[in-house]
Parts: C-alpha cells; structure tokens; sequence
C-alpha cells in the first residue's frame, strides 16, 4: 500500500500503529483506524456482514468494543439515511480490512472519516478472526484500544484496561436515552397511540410503529408511570438499550404498574429483559453475546424459525418448557434461540403483554420478525374490543 504521494492527514494517520489490548493480556498489533487516542470497554463481536452504520449508532453499543467478524468493513461509506441515532454510540471498532475506496450512490463519506469525525477510536489490519475465537472461548471482556506514535508501555496499557468499568451492574440507560418526550407522527390515519420508554432506543422502532398507524410519544427513560398514562396511550413500549438489567429498577417498576393496569405491552431487547425481571425472574450474563443479523430464532407460539437481528450480552433465566405462574397471571417462554436455547421472548397468557429480546425492527437485518409489530396492533386492537 502506498500512501505517501497522497499525503494528506487522513491518510497519514491510519499509518500510525495501534494495539489493542485484551483484558487477560492478549495483545493484538495493527494500525489506527478512525480517531486516534486511546479508548476502554466490553470487547464484543458482531457477525454482521452489513449494516455497520447501523450497528455503530445502535445506543446499546454504548461502553463496548465491536470487533466486527466480516474482514472488509466500509465498502458502501456512510451516508445520512442508515444511522440508528443521531450518533455514534460504540466505544471503539475494530476492523481487519477497511475500505480505502468507498463506493455507494449514497455514500457522503468514508466510514474512516467519520469515525475521525466523531472521536471513535478504532484499530484496523489485525485478525478479527483470532480475536473472535479468543472472545468465544475465553468470553466477552474488557480491552483497550490504543493509537499513536508514543504508545504507554505494555504494562502500564494492561493496567489501565483493568481500570476500566465492567458492564456487569453497569447502569447506562439514561446516559444515551432522549432528555425530552418527542411524537413520531403515525403514517397515514392514525389508529392507536403508544408510549415508548426509550432506554436506548432505535430510530426504526418508531418507525415500524408509524408504518402500522401508530403515533409514538417516546419518553425519557426516567418516565414515571404518570407520565406515561399522560399520552392515553392504548399500548406501552419498553426499548432496547445498553447496560445490565439487573440495575434497571425504575423501568422495571414502571413495567409492573402498566402490567397491573393491564395495558397492552411490547418489549424489545433491554424491554424483554424487564418484563423478564417484572414477572420476577432472574437475568445473567451470556458468555459472549449474540450480535448480527443472522440468529435464529424458533417462534414457539407457532413453530415457525425466523433468522433474526441481535444485540444483547444478557439474557432472562426463565423455564423453558413449563408455564410460570406469575403475579401478572400465568407466563411463557414464547421464542428461543436455535443456536444455544437461550430465552427469545416472552409472553403473559392471561394479559395482551409480550416481548422478544432480538430485533423485529430490522435495522440492519431480514424483515421475518416484522409481524411482532403486527401481534401489538393485534393486542391493541383486542383491548379496544
Ligand atoms: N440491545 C439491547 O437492548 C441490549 C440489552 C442489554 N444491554 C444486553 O446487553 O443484553
């Protein structure tokens, strides 16, 4: 690669040498990518093949690395329509092979320039697929990105990422969710009104929602259920979003006070893993995650398999083959995951409340979970009855 008769600074920095540093004290050598500096959190992987502008503004990346699995990684640039959220949320990225030439109609930039542009510090040309397998066996962990000439030594690097937070019993919701309440208008004739609890959530959820007739009233996730039932809302939504649900009392009080009023519910992601917590289960920590667009997932209410898009490191320890008598009446495990059986979703019996801890809105990722929208409107419509 020959660099220096186009000299110009972008291109100078992604020469400078960057490591990154695992936790256990695995290192990885390549070159800066993105911003250069240095950066801390939970090394995850995505097993995406598109989407990265997606993932990148996705708020529950938040505090995490995202190593992505496939090798080239900025092929279609960036442009103004993908994002998620009107920034990006992942604390580092980590790339094999980035694109040097961009090439979309839609593309504004390259992906290299915006993460310069928005202070991501990234590391490009080390084997993503060691430091995925290392991840997989050994599990997700903390890991630090370091970039520049004048690098700390080995040790004092590996101290630092030790420093660093864990995400177990991280609390982040309210640093990435809206601070005020905002209306996503319904598409066409508007049917039914929602309130959306935004825990980090994605801009399509809204969207699916106003597609189907829905005006969104989305609110901080700091809403009380006051401010809730505020909007006369005929459905409420929990969102997905970054952190550990086990610190995630408040929304999950205000889950039971809309589950004790019987108001039809919808959780996604961080919202299944309330309900989960509501309905007094438990949730752990999954070794490494699943993150991508290509899980699949079995619906069991029909046995139908959908390959779904995922982003979440906990999970709802729930029973997977017995109805559990809750306070809310009795409850289900309704979508499990065909890699690994982990609890997909959740559903009351006797009361229009469900959730799904992937991602129906499809933002990147195929469109076989839409009709979990569609099973809302259902619940929605079954109330007004
Ligand atoms: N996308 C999400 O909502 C993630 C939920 C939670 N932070 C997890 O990692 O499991």
């Amino acid at each position: 690669m020959t660099t220096s008769t186009q000299g110009n600074a972008s291109q100078k920095e992604k020469a400078l040498p960057a490591v990154l540093v695992l936790e256990d004290g695995r290192v990885f050598h390549g070159r800066s990518y993105g911003a250069v500096g240095e950066t801390f959190g939970e090394a995850v992987f995505s097993t995406g093949m598109t989407g990265y502008q997606e993932t990148l503004t996705d708020p529950s990346y938040h505090r995490q690395v995202v190593v992505m699995t496939a090798p080239h990684v900025g092929n279609t640039g960036v442009n103004d329509e993908d994002p998620e959220s009107k920034r990006i949320w992942v604390a580092g990225y980590v790339v094999r092979d980035p694109a040097r030439v961009p090439s979309n109609w839609r593309s504004r930039r390259s992906l290299d320039e915006e993460l310069r542009g928005q202070g991501v510090v990234g590391i490009s040309g080390i084997d993503t697929r060691a430091l995925t397998r290392h991840l997989r066996e050994r599990g997700a962990m903390r890991v630090g990105i370091f970039s520049g000439n004048a690098l700390p030594d080995a040790g004092t690097m590996l101290a630092e990422v030790r420093q660093a937070p864990e995400m177990k019993g991280a609390n982040l919701s309210a640093e990435v969710a809206t601070k005020e309440t905002y209306v996503v208008p319904a598409i066409g004739a508007k049917k039914f009104t929602v309130a959306a609890v935004d825990l980090g959530i994605k801009g399509m959820t809204p969207h699916r929602m106003a597609e189907r007739g829905i005006e969104v009233h989305v609110l901080p996730a700091t809403a009380t259920a006051e401010d809730v039932y505020a909007v006369n809302p005929d459905g409420v939504f929990f969102s997905n979003g970054p952190g550990d649900p086990a610190t995630a009392d408040g929304p999950v009080a205000l889950m039971q006070e809309v589950l004790s009023r019987r108001t039809p519910l919808f959780g996604i992601c961080f919202g299944n893993q309330i309900l989960g917590r509501a309905l007094g289960f438990g949730t752990y920590k999954l070794k490494y995650g699943h993150r991508g667009i290509n899980q699949p997932v079995q619906d069991r209410t029909t046995g139908k398999v959908e390959v779904t898009a995922h982003n979440h490191g906990f999970a709802v320890d729930a029973p997977l083959d017995e109805v559990s008598q809750t306070p809310y009446g009795r409850a289900e495990v309704s979508h499990v995951c065909l890699n690994d059986n982990v609890v997909e979703g959740l559903q009351l019996l006797d009361q229009p409340a469900f959730s799904v801890q992937y991602h129906p809105e499809a933002a990147a990722g195929p469109h076989d979970a839409a009709y979990l929208f569609d099973r809302f409107v259902s619940l929605m419509e079954g109330q007004r009855a």
